[in-house]
């Protein structure tokens, strides 16, 4: 084809909504040398069928912030390409049926005010006045969105495809990549050839984006890359036309599974139920253009008679169409953005769980950022394609997990809601161990864990709820145990990576903002950091011998640490090598720690041979072991990390001494109240690649003394010019309510930030949370003079607000 390239700096496979804002993005940026390749049509897979739904109200913080500027975008693109995209801002409102969503809708409104969305509770009489046609007698709740809106997926893709065309890139239909071209971690290029086989050639590339849709899982494996998604059977009807309908707000009824769009003096109503049919499982037919998927009345019936309800005069109208297609689901709802972790120049923008026209705006603003700079823009971690676990690509696993993740962006999101399918994947040396004492399990990267254990007679399960769930109590003893006496939790899902070679203490040195030419037994508190000093990791370091490291990392995150530092390498001689499954850890935490470790081994735990921040190898029962002196819960304790043949031996000798002590065994829950009591980071929330290291209060891990590592030029600047930002503890002053996060914190009566954490502080006797406060030329005195409040659920409530850890500020309790 003579209207494609030899050579271009970037090829876009897939011309649904996102390939298309990429491009839009990218040529934005100046790129003009951007080829997208569309195997049939641009948004003959799954865009073309889409609702068209533009909400700014998601799950997510940064899903919302995107979303934002998806409507802002969208409100501009028919007068800056002449394409009309039928966009229109006529609202949307969302209702609530039980009390429950009425608190989840209200404090999902209070985190979007955070971010400057317009968003009103509304009572029913204006519910019924905006949607006159609805039933509202058991409308607990509502809220409404004046910006929200609607439009024309097919139009808003053309539009920007258009956008992009304009400013010289290429957007080529009818021609299907056939083969990705690799040499080590890079892409040098794509084959293509014409749809009908008359015509092939190749494309040399610096990088790739990966926007193939439904087809994102088979591009990424053409790719080396693992993309877990799966497609899903999505149904709506649209009705005839109906008399005296005149324009409406989009209408979530979450309650009901159900959404309604008017458009033209019709109503289509969408379902997202709770038991979806995955699709596909041999695969998506290569013919697939603008093709629908056979309807099942069966299996819609139950939303259409409760929507009969809701909205009676749908009940009377003739359904026009009756609509089944597929769309993408990701294993934990959140789309997949930004670079593949497996190679250093496939960029991934796919997998959009049925959000992709709201979310694509955003979505490709930030990818292009992203790629432009080399960096992520701002924090972009529910999001990133580097959270996915390479398990995850397992087919069957995304077949059983997208049974529920279609339904779960109506259903209740309760804090610490659990996924219920595809589970046990992953499981610690110590799982039958924790289960047989009581262990309620939840979730992370696949790993079970426990999150707190049921007392006997009580029902070892989740009962979810916005207000004190099932557990808190027994969060709140375990707590308790941890402050006063000694508990023991399973922390064996900690990513671990050997970092060994020659050049091991430099490439530590360079990579790390701490210091690691430090003595065997060592264990440094560090962050990786990107060249604006913002967070990439936040891990610990242990110095294992002269020439090898330990670097353990949250769960979550392991994947994402390890390419960090393969991508940083360079010409330092290292072997980077996952070791996580190898080694089981327990934390024995709490005041008598010790104790309980001098009752299981000989070894000497006193501060003169174990100080704080230092590893022993010891003998544990009949075995051996090697403790780590941290904590992350601010009390005297130990991690000991045991090779996995001997872990349920260590798990045995220390339950049954830990019983004359009242050892107690905890969960993920207790962790994390205990911390962030302590004011501890927890990456990911406090922390991100958006939060500059002193700013988040944590320069004591910083040595700017040494000669080169990443961020340091960023850290020195920032001493100079002074903090923009601090993160700050807040603690209500009222026992009651409860914090989880994303709640807005207000100074002086203006809303300036919103909490990155929140939990109950058990010990100290109310919710708290962390939150970054602006500072601009402020003393620390002057943001502490300010009078505090965070936002829950609409009503202020007020905090006292502190630098330091409100317990135990000097850390004394560590060191004992
Ligand atoms: N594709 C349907 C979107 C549903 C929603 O925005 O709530």
């Amino acid at each position: 084809m003579a209207d494609l390239p030899n050579k271009a700096r970037v090829v876009i496979i897939g011309g649904g909504v996102i390939g298309c804002s990429v491009a839009y993005h990218l040529t934005k940026k100046g790129w003009n040398d951007v080829v997208l390749l569309e195997r049939k049509q641009l948004t003959s897979g799954t865009t073309w069928h889409a609702a068209g739904l533009i909400a700014q109200l998601r799950a997510t913080a940064n899903m919302t912030k995107l979303a934002k500027y998806s409507q802002e975008l969208y409100g501009e693109l028919e007068a800056e390409t002449g394409v009309a995209t039928g966009f229109k801002r006529n609202g949307s409102i969302t209702v609530a049926l039980t009390e429950e969503r009425k608190e989840e809708i209200y404090r999902q409104a209070a985190m979007a005010r955070a971010f400057g969305v317009e968003v009103h509770e509304i009572s029913n009489e204006r519910v019924a006045e905006l949607y006159p046609h609805l039933n509202v007698e058991d409308v607990k709740g509502a809220v409404h969105l004046p910006l929200d809106g609607q439009g024309d997926p097919a139009n808003i893709a053309l539009a920007l495809a258009k956008g992009a065309r304009q400013r010289g890139g290429i957007v080529k239909e009818r021609t299907k990549v056939t083969n990705i071209v690799r040499q080590g971690r890079k892409v040098t290029g794509v084959d293509w050839a014409s749809d009908d086989g008359s015509e092939s050639g190749h494309i040399e590339c610096d990088m790739i984006v990966n926007c193939a849709g439904m087809w994102g899982h088979e591009v990424g494996r053409m790719s080396n890359t693992n993309v877990p998604l799966h497609a899903c059977e999505h149904f709506y009807i649209v009705t005839e036309s109906i008399d005296g309908l005149t324009q409406l707000p989009v209408l979530r009824v979450p309650d009901e599974c159900a959404y309604y769009k008017e458009d033209a003096g019709k109503i289509l109503l969408g379902a997202f139920e709770p038991n979806a049919k995955p699709w596909a499982m041999k695969g998506i037919p290569d013919t697939f253009e603008f093709d629908q998927l056979p309807e099942d009345f069966d299996h819609f019936e139950p939303i259409l008679e409760a929507a009969c309800e809701r909205m009676p005069m749908l009940a009377e109208a003739g359904i026009h169409t009756f609509f089944n297609g597929p769309e993408s689901f990701t294993p934990d709802d959140a789309y997949h953005l930004g670079l593949a972790p497996e190679m250093d120049n496939v960029w991934v923008a796919a997998g959009f769980n049925s959000i992709g026209i709201q979310s694509a705006g955003g979505a490709g603003h930030a990818l292009a950022e992203w790629m432009d700079s080399g960096e992520k823009p701002f924090d972009l971690g529910d999001v990133d394609i580097s959270r996915m676990q390479p398990f995850q690509g397992n087919k069957q696993y995304l077949f059983e997990r997208s049974k529920e993740t279609l339904g779960l962006l109506y259903a209740d999101h309760f804090p610490f809601r659990q996924k219920a399918t595809a589970r046990g994947v992953r499981r610690t040396p110590f799982h039958h161990h924790l289960k047989e004492n009581g262990g309620v399990f939840g979730e992370i990267a696949g790993w079970e864990r426990a999150n707190w254990f049921a007392r006997e007679g009580q029902t070892p399960e989740y009962e979810y709820s916005w207000k004190r769930q099932n557990f808190f109590d027994n969060v709140a003893e375990e707590h308790n145990a941890i402050r006063t006496n000694v508990g023991m939790y399973d922390m064996s899902s900690f990513g671990k990576i050997r970092v060994e070679g020659p050049d091991a203490c430099a490439f530590m040195n360079y990579i790390g903002g701490g210091q690691y030419d430090v003595p065997v037994g060592k264990i440094v508190y560090t962050q990786f950091l990107n060249s604006r000093a913002g967070i990439e990791a936040d891990v610990t370091v242990t110095r294992m011998s002269e020439t090898a490291y330990l670097v353990v990392t949250p769960a979550a995150t392991r994947l994402a640490d390890e390419t960090w530092m393969r991508r940083n390498q360079g010409n330092f001689d290292v072997v980077i090598t996952d070791v996580t499954a190898g080694e089981g850890v327990l934390a024995v935490m709490g005041p008598n720690a010790r104790k309980l470790l001098q009752m299981v081994s000989p070894n000497d735990f006193s501060n003169e041979v174990n100080p704080f921040g230092t590893a022993q190898e010891i003998e544990l029962g009949m075995g051996l072991a090697r403790v780590h002196r941290v904590t992350y819960v601010g009390e005297l304790g130990w991690e000991i990390y045991v090779s996995s043949d001997m872990a349920g031996h260590a798990f045995e000798v220390l339950h049954e001494a830990g019983q004359d002590l009242g050892l107690k065994l905890c969960g993920m829950h207790m962790m994390d109240t205990c911390r962030i009591e302590k004011g501890f980071r927890h990456f990911g929330h406090d922390i991100t690649a958006e939060d500059h290291v002193l700013e988040a209060g944590l320069g004591f891990a910083v040595k700017t003394d040494k000669p080169d590592f990443i961020g340091r030029d960023a850290v020195l600047r920032k001493k100079e010019e002074g903090l923009k930002n601090r993160l700050l503890q807040f603690k209500l002053t009222d026992a009651e309510p409860l914090l989880y996060h994303n709640e807005p914190v207000i100074r002086d009566g203006e809303i300036v930030g919103y909490l990155c954490s929140g939990s109950y502080g058990h010990h100290l006797g109310a919710a708290v949370g962390l939150g970054y406060v602006p500072c601009e030329g402020e003393t620390a005195a002057e943001v502490l003079a300010s009078t505090y409040e965070i936002d829950v659920m609409g009503t202020r409530v007020k905090a006292e607000a502190s630098l330091k850890p409100m317990y135990d500020p000097k850390s004394e309790r560590v060191k004992v």
